[in-house]
């Protein structure tokens, strides 16, 4: 609008008559036309313009400046020459940045501007460290477009810088913040991320020395965390400090519980009895935060201190919670991950180091004493009838015994050895740095025992506990982990033989019974793999009809140089390293397979029955196993018997009967084997979903001479029979015997009296001589 109104416009030009009302009205119109020129010059003149512009110019907070082509200033904003140290413009107009700024920075600044001048390109938004500092690290944007004059040709250059300080101090912070949080998350140690993140502090606020203290385990005291800035001696004195009510910054703050921002430490009563501490660093003020857990529980605090007096800004205020947060997390990973590390590597039941803590450190004790003279003692010990005691007493009463026990063999040692538990009542004892006599880590071993020994109340009974404890010395019992393990195992084998209740230390007769062993376990290893196994069946035959009606799957090995070994050579072992649970598989499966061959190939339907050993059958899942292998081979359950020792079952009564009933489901008979040598109760008996008892062959053996022999068969007999269960004798052999039995109303028979075991092929032909009685099935 004011464009629009010329300075000169009048009406009076216009005819306006006689009419009063009329010239009036062009007088005002008049006087409104000259007002607003007044207001609105529409031609300023350039002085107008000058004032404008530099008015404009001096109220924008950012650098705004003109030089000429050899970099002198022309003009700049209020603010470029007051941060450039001068009065006024006229102070700066003519110098250049060579003037104002040491030689290196100022020849980057001309570099660009030529550049600008040169090509004539501008350059936007180009982010570089202030030269001006004014006390911080600080951050410009900057542009600079060629400065002409009204013939286009370059006579200079414009600059605008604006400070991005903040931003880029936000960006830092945020980068920061995920590089700390990816420290955390990749388990860095928490010195390394406690010195990261100080210094990223300290890098936002320039001037603040930080720290943090941790809480000690006791809640009582501070501890040195970090401080990468602050002096080792400062430090030292800090570390260990008692929290409380008036203790300085960090005490306080960790005791209430609350952030305590001291402005003067020498002014404050906080401080009052510490200043001494600080003085020498010239610090002023001391702003302490405390670092929460999760659930607010103090874990330490995280402290800047500054040589100004003064309180945080709101801005700092986040800033040191953002850091005081990020501690916290990092502080509880670290607990938590500390707490899982000592469950994995320690029995949860008495605090001892486990077996993977052992394997983890044992090299390193032996290695530490190899070339001194010195020796290291393995000794494997166990609790003599520790089984007793927990089965009689009960889980808790057992559990209650091995902390006590655990406790005194770990008050018998030094600190510097290692008491493990490996096993329900086995525990692994490592004591180094013995002196190489024998007498001396016998005596030492002895005292161990005796602690052990020392009389306990246990469920308001008096008890003695023994132990058994084999032993092996390094290094020259044993050169390696394993070399040393398995001789204080051979060793420890021999105290058990000698009645428990001893200490056996490992000789070279061992050596050689522990070597076969190796060299036993080796070569089972290999026989499941070169296909040395097979099988052996012996009929079962029922003593009324005469007829087979099963036949006993019996393992057998084919050991390439000593020949045909029978499984109780190698069974025990196999059950030992639990090698029998994969050759268990494969009889399980060859033995179905071969029934039902033999059915396939149009021989009389027979019950095939297998042996299970006690580690095959707590196998998880062991009834699914079964049922998969009888769909492989197509065998129907019924004609599946398995045969359970009662020792087997005694192991875990409930355990045992509940994976009975899921094979039962199956359809699958079960057989109680070696009947009479374990001591499973009558009324357990009744609770097993079984079919059949095995009497044991040592029963039969001395029949008829052994009076209590033919009682106790008679009885196992009748006691089947009661039970609705049918019995079968093993280990046949006489006529005499079979006449027993045949009294007693045994209805089965298996043994040599009618065929040894034989291979698939002999019992074929057995198979086909005889008829099988179907009606057992
Ligand atoms: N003196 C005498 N002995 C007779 C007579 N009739 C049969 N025997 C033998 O008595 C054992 C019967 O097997 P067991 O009691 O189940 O006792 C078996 C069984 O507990 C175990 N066993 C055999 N095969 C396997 C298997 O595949 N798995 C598992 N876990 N154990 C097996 O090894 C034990 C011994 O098996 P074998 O040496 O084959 O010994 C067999 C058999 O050859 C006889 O009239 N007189």
């Amino acid at each position: 609008m004011a464009r629009k109104t010329s300075r000169n416009t009048r009406y009076a030009a216009l005819n306006a008559g006689d009419n009063v009302e009329t010239r009036r009205l062009i007088h005002a119109g008049n006087r409104l036309a000259e007002e607003v020129a007044r207001i609105f010059p529409s031609e300023p003149d350039t002085a107008d313009r000058h004032y404008w512009l530099e008015t404009m110019i001096n109220h924008v907070p950012d650098y705004i400046y003109a030089k000429d082509r050899k970099g002198r200033f022309l003009i700049a904003n209020e603010v470029t020459v007051a941060d450039n140290g001068l009065e006024s413009l006229q102070d700066l107009v003519g110098k250049t940045d060579f003037d104002l700024h040491p030689a290196k920075a100022a020849q980057a600044i001309a570099d660009v501007e030529q550049r600008v001048i040169e090509t004539g390109e501008p350059i936007f938004g180009i982010e570089e460290r202030a030269i001006v500092t004014k006390g911080r690290d600080r951050w410009l944007m900057t542009s600079k477009v060629p400065l002409r004059n009204k013939s286009g040709q370059i006579v200079g250059v414009v600059g605008v810088s604006r400070d991005i300080s903040d931003r880029k101090a936000a960006e830092r912070l945020l980068e920061g913040q995920a590089r700390l949080l990816e420290m955390i998350a990749k388990g860095k140690p928490l010195d390394q991320f406690f010195t990261d993140l100080i210094l990223l502090i300290e890098l936002l606020l320039p001037g603040v020395k930080g720290s943090i203290l941790l809480l000690s385990d006791d809640g009582q005291h501070l501890l040195h965390g970090a401080a990468p800035s602050l002096d080792e001696v400062f430090c030292a004195t800090i570390h260990g400090v008692e929290i409380g009510p008036r203790v300085g910054s960090c005490g306080t703050a960790a005791w209430r519980g609350e952030q305590v921002i001291v402005a003067d430490m020498f002014a404050d009563p906080l401080w009052e009895g510490y200043t001494e501490v600080v003085k020498p660093y010239g610090f002023r003020s001391c702003w302490s935060t405390p670092i929460h857990s999760h659930d607010r529980k103090v874990l330490g605090t995280f402290v800047l201190y500054s040589q100004e007096t003064g309180v945080p800004s709101e801005q700092q205020k986040e800033l040191i919670a953002t850091a005081t947060y990020l501690a916290g997390i990092a502080i509880e990973r670290k607990r938590a991950e500390d707490r899982i590390s000592f469950m994995a590597h320690h029995d949860a039941l008495t605090g001892l180091p486990n077996r993977v803590l052992f394997e983890e450190q044992v090299a390193g004790v032996l290695e530490a004493i190899r070339g001194r003279d010195q020796w290291a003692v393995l000794a494997f010990l166990d609790l003599d009838n520790f089984k007793l005691i927990n089965d009689s007493l009960g889980h808790t009463a057992g559990d209650e015994l091995l902390k006590t026990v655990s406790g005194r063999m770990r008050a018998a040692v030094r600190k510097s050895d290692m008491v493990v538990r490996v096993g329900g009542d086995e525990f692994i004892l490592l004591l180094n740095g013995l002196p190489t006599e024998r007498d001396v880590v016998l005596s030492r071993l002895e005292d161990i025992r005796a602690a052990i020994a020392a009389p306990l109340q246990l469920s308001g009974r008096s008890l003695q506990v023994t132990c058994s404890m084999g032993v092996a010395c390094f290094p020259h019992q044993g050169q390696t982990v394993s070399e040393l393990l398995a001789n204080a195992d051979a060793a420890m084998y021999r105290a058990k033989a000698l009645g428990r209740n001893n200490l056996q230390v490992f000789t070279e007769e061992m050596a050689a019974k522990a070597h076969e062993k190796l060299l036993r376990q080796e070569e089972l290893r290999e026989a499941i793999a070169h296909n040395e196994f097979f099988l052996h069946f012996q009929p079962q035959m029922n003593l009324a009809s005469g007829r087979i009606f099963a036949a006993e799957a019996l393992l057998r090995w084919q050991h390439p140089v000593h020949g045909v070994i029978s499984p109780g050579a190698f069974i025990p072992l196999a059950e030992e390293t639990g090698l029998i649970v994969p050759i268990g598989d494969w009889v399980l499966k060859t033995a179905c397979r071969q029934c039902k061959a033999w059915q396939d190939a149009g021989l009389p339907s027979l019950i095939i029955s297998v042996n299970v050993s006690a580690r095959q059958f707590l196998e998880r899942n062991w009834a699914s196993r079964v049922a998969a292998v009888l769909a492989e081979t197509g065998l129907e359950a019924r004609y599946l018997e398995l045969e359970l020792t009662e020792s087997l079952i005694m192991q875990d009564v409930p355990g045992a009967i509940a994976t009975m009933h899921e094979l039962e489901a199956i359809g699958v008979h079960l057989a109680i084997d070696d009947f009479g040598t374990g001591y499973s109760s009558l009324s357990a008996l009744k609770r097993f979903p079984v079919q059949r008892l095995k009497i044991d062959r040592s029963f039969v053996e001395d029949i008829p001479l052994d009076a209590d022999d033919k009682a106790i068969t008679a009885a196992i007999i009748s006691l089947a029979q009661n039970l609705g269960l049918r019995v079968i004798a093993e280990g046949v052999e006489t006529e005499a015997q079979v006449e027993f039995l045949r009294q007693s109303g045994c209805d089965e028979i298996q043994g040599y009296f009618f065929s040894p075991p034989l291979v698939a092929r002999d019992f074929e032909t057995l198979l086909g001589q005889r008829r099988v009685h179907a009606d057992a099935i």
